[in-house]
């Protein structure tokens, strides 16, 4: 699966019908009064979250969203047609972002949440609307208001129980297609997954989902590196896991350009609840082994997972330990009050 995780569309709400000038001309009656109707209202152009969708991939193939313009009013007092309106459906967790990329406009978190983008243009009165006392031929009528046009972005924050963080090649990939559904592309050299994947990972018969966050490298966070853009992904998930290639030259150094780059990024990261893993043992000797984790304990402070993505040994303890990190987060979640997707035992 590959993750769309921005599209710019472009809207427009239809304009107001205009309103009609019009008299009543009928047999026998001279001088019949005005009776030209309302134009029609433009068709909003609407955001709406909903089930099912977790990429923004569709607005990859349409761009354009424009809603019909009302309808003109008519005479013999008759109001035109409305235009419809139009829904974009997005998945849940997507924000809509002004055209300068940056102000968010709105927060999409839950199914059925909808958002106005752009409000069609009310309709314009018909001369009907313009008799007075003293004027009762009004030969006025107004015009229908135009319709919004704006040009929007859409981008999904996935809502990923886990984040995959870790240097390029620390085997991210590697370690979603040895535990979860998902085949990601595995190449050797860095920067292979351009988009973060997603992958439901199963442990003693639960479920969670995992994000494969694109390898982020030094600076990433000032917009030097992809990963920067993917970052957001990981801002709601309930743990990190991050990965350290164990056959790495400096283990702690490399830990700690991740970490760098979590404080630097801000939104709360550095503070969630991680789980630090080296990785690749399947390389090392037991010698290595201690003396990398030894190394990489120093860095972190505390204690550190033993896996490998490519033989499986110690991949059930590292799910088992998201796991328990994510049962946290529910309870925490449900005392809050603000009970998540229910967790399937
Ligand atoms: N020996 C060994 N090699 C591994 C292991 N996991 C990954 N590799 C190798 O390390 C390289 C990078 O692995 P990926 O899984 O693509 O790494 P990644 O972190 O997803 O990299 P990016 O997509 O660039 O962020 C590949 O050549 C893998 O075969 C492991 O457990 N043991």
């Amino acid at each position: 699966m590959k993750f769309l995780d921005l599209a710019k569309v472009h809207i427009r709400s239809g304009a107001g019908g205009n309103g009609c000038i019009s008299f009543r001309r009928e047999k026998y009656i001279e001088y019949g009064g005005p009776d030209g109707g309302d134009g029609g209202r433009g068709g909003d152009v609407w955001a709406e979250a909903v089930d099912g969708l977790n990429t923004l991939i569709d607005f990859r193939y349409q761009q354009h969203f424009f809603a019909k313009n009302g309808q003109g009013g008519m005479g013999q007092q008759r109001t035109g047609r409305d235009g419809d309106d139009i829904v974009l459906r997005v998945p849940v967790g997507t924000e809509i972002l002004d055209e300068d990329e940056e102000t968010v406009l709105a927060d999409l978190t839950e199914v059925g949440q909808r958002v106005l983008l752009a409000k069609g243009g009310n309709g314009g009165f018909g001369n009907l609307h313009f008799k007075t006392s003293t004027n009762q031929a009004p030969r006025h009528a107004n015009p229908g208001q135009p319709g919004v046009e704006r040009t929007l972005w859409l981008r999904l924050k996935l809502i990923a129980d886990v984040g995959l963080l870790g240097l390029p090649n620390a085997g991210k990939s590697t370690f979603l297609a040895a535990t979860s559904n998902a085949r990601p592309k595995i190449a050797d050299y860095p920067f292979t997954t351009l988009h973060p994947n997603l992958g439901v990972v199963g442990v003693d018969n639960a479920e969670f989902v995992v994000a494969d966050i694109p390898g982020l490298i030094e600076g990433a966070h000032e917009g030097r590196g992809i990963g920067d853009l993917f970052l957001g992904h990981v801002e709601r998930c309930a743990v990190l896991l991050h990965l350290v290639d164990g056959t790495a030259n400096d283990v702690a150094e490399d830990y700690r350009t991740i970490i760098q780059e979590l404080d630097a990024y801000g939104e709360g990261l550095a503070e969630k609840p991680r789980i630090t893993a080296l990785n690749k043992i399947d390389a090392l000797d037991d010698e290595l082994r201690e003396m990398q984790r030894a190394e990489l304990e120093a860095a972190c402070g505390g204690p550190v997972f033993l896996m490998s993505g490519v033989s499986g040994e110690g991949l059930t303890e590292v799910l088992r330990a998201l796991k328990a990190q994510i049962d946290a987060d529910r309870l925490r979640m449900r005392a809050a009050g603000q009970e998540d997707a229910p967790w399937s035992p």
